[in-house]
């Protein structure tokens, strides 16, 4: 393969987006309660999902008209005349603690409303205790009120201190619109407003294939020549970590082990393989599933891609496959740079974009130069970039290590200490 039959790896991630994306953006959506989603962010588990459809509120928020402040719930007009020089004096009516439900004000009386409690019928204003004569309820904090005359001074415009009934949502109105990433606001207000039930977006389910006979699943003995599966568990998390749903498995290099799998996958949305791409005497992702297309990216590492549709299950549904290179920094390399964006954008549970910025390198390097060139770093206290190993695909533990990945772009084959790169903050 030469540098110019291969892929810019902006070409191959536009394909990635142009197969992922709709195939995502088809999934049906399903009902949860919110008992059981708040059930899941008591684990300490995120709420990694958007409302696919507008949740309307059952009751009216605030539900009924209630005060903004401890004092008096009065009748405007009752106070219209009053001054400094000409206080208005009223009997003390029955207090309203929150959780009360009044009965109507007297008229030519002031009811003791508490923050939050319900202005009584025929009140229609708020005097703040401060404003009032005298500013306390007679008896001190908790001791309920022992006053019995209370006089005004000032006016009070009709609607002072009273939040009225539906004035942050109506009953039946949209309380979190279709679209909205479920946080804590959002389900305080699905709470607060009886939603018991939402329709949520479901996580993509994704399909990770590591192949290899070498590879052995975790919790295996591990025998001669034999290597434990790294990027199941890479891809396990970090597709978590853009709200995927995940099944991972190790297939060996055995195409009927690898059409099997896929037979029972049937509702995966995405297949995602590693290994078995390149140019070997057994390559079993790229011999077995060859009407995709399998070719070279330009960048190091990644260089072997593979990208096409599948069938998957009984019913033979079609999904996407996205097919890395087996080595584990080529395979979590492919990631950052080609879905984990169109994941993230189809989720809507992080940014699609990793952190971006320039840096000044610490240390000199050298890059192919026909290739985008990925390298890890850490960025240093000093703002600048030191590299974390050397270019090496298997170095794992290195990217293990890494904070951020330098991108050293097509057409530089060397860079100077001091040389500002591009970086992408990867922890
Ligand atoms: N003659 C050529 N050989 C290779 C080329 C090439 O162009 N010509 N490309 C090289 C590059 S670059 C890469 S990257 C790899 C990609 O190979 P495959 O995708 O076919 O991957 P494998 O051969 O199956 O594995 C490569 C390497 O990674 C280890 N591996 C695989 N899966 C896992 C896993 N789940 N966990 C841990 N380690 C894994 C595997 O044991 C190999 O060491 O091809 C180069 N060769
Ligand atoms: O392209 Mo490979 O991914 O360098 O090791």
């Amino acid at each position: 393969m030469t540098g110019t039959d291969r892929r810019s790896p902006a070409e191959h991630a536009a394909r990635v987006e142009a197969l992922v994306a709709p195939a995502l953006a088809a999934r049906p959506a399903e009902r949860v309660t919110v008992a059981a989603l708040l059930a899941a962010a008591a684990t300490g588990a995120t709420l990694p999902r958007r409302l696919a459809a507008d949740a309307r509120a059952v009751v009216a928020l605030p539900g009924f008209d209630n005060s903004q402040m401890d004092g008096y719930a009065v009748r405007a007009a009752d106070l219209a005349a009053a001054s400094p020089a000409a206080p208005v004096r009223q009997a003390v009516g029955p207090a309203v603690p929150a959780g009360v439900a009044p009965g109507p004000l007297v008229p030519g009386t002031a009811a003791p409303v508490m923050t939050g409690a319900p202005v009584p019928p025929g009140a229609d204003a708020v005097v703040r205790i401060e404003d009032a004569d005298p500013p306390t309820f007679g008896a001190g904090p908790g001791g309920g009120v022992t006053v019995t005359a209370v006089a005004f001074a000032a006016p009070v415009a009709p609607g002072t201190f009273v939040r009225v009934a539906g004035s942050d949502v109506a009953a039946g109105d949209v309380v979190v619109a279709a679209g909205t990433p479920l946080g804590a606001a959002q389900a305080g207000a699905l709470a607060a407003s009886g939603v018991a039930e939402v329709l949520v977006e479901r996580p993509p389910h994704v399909l990770v294939l590591s192949t290899g006979t070498e590879l052995v699943p975790a919790g295996r003995p591990l025998g001669p020549a034999q290597v434990r599966d790294a990027n199941g568990a890479a891809l396990t998390v970090g597709l978590g970590q853009v709200g995927c749903r995940v099944t991972a498995r190790v297939v060996p290099d055995d195409p009927a082990a690898l059409l099997g799998v896929l037979a029972e996958a049937g509702d995966a949305d995405v297949v995602l393989t590693t290994g078995g791409v390149s140019a070997g005497a057994y390559e079993v992702v790229r011999g077995t599933l060859d009407d995709a297309w399998f070719g070279g990216v330009a960048m190091q590492p990644g260089g072997p891609q593979g990208l096409g549709l599948v069938t998957v299950g009984d019913a033979r549904r079609v999904v996407p496959l996205v097919a890395f290179p087996g080595n584990p920094v080529s395979a979590l390399v492919s990631f950052e740079l080609f879905l984990r964006p169109v994941l993230a954008r189809a989720t809507g549970v992080a940014p699609a974009a990793r952190p971006a910025r320039r840096a000044p390198l610490a240390e000199p390097l050298d890059s192919p130069p026909a290739l985008l060139q990925v390298r890890r770093g850490r960025l240093d206290a000093d703002g600048r970039v030191r590299l974390v190993g050397g270019p090496g695909s298997h170095l794992l533990a290195h990217l293990a290590a890494a904070t951020v990945l330098v991108h050293v772009p097509a057409g530089v084959a060397r860079l100077e200490a001091g040389d500002v790169v591009d970086i992408w903050e990867i922890s």
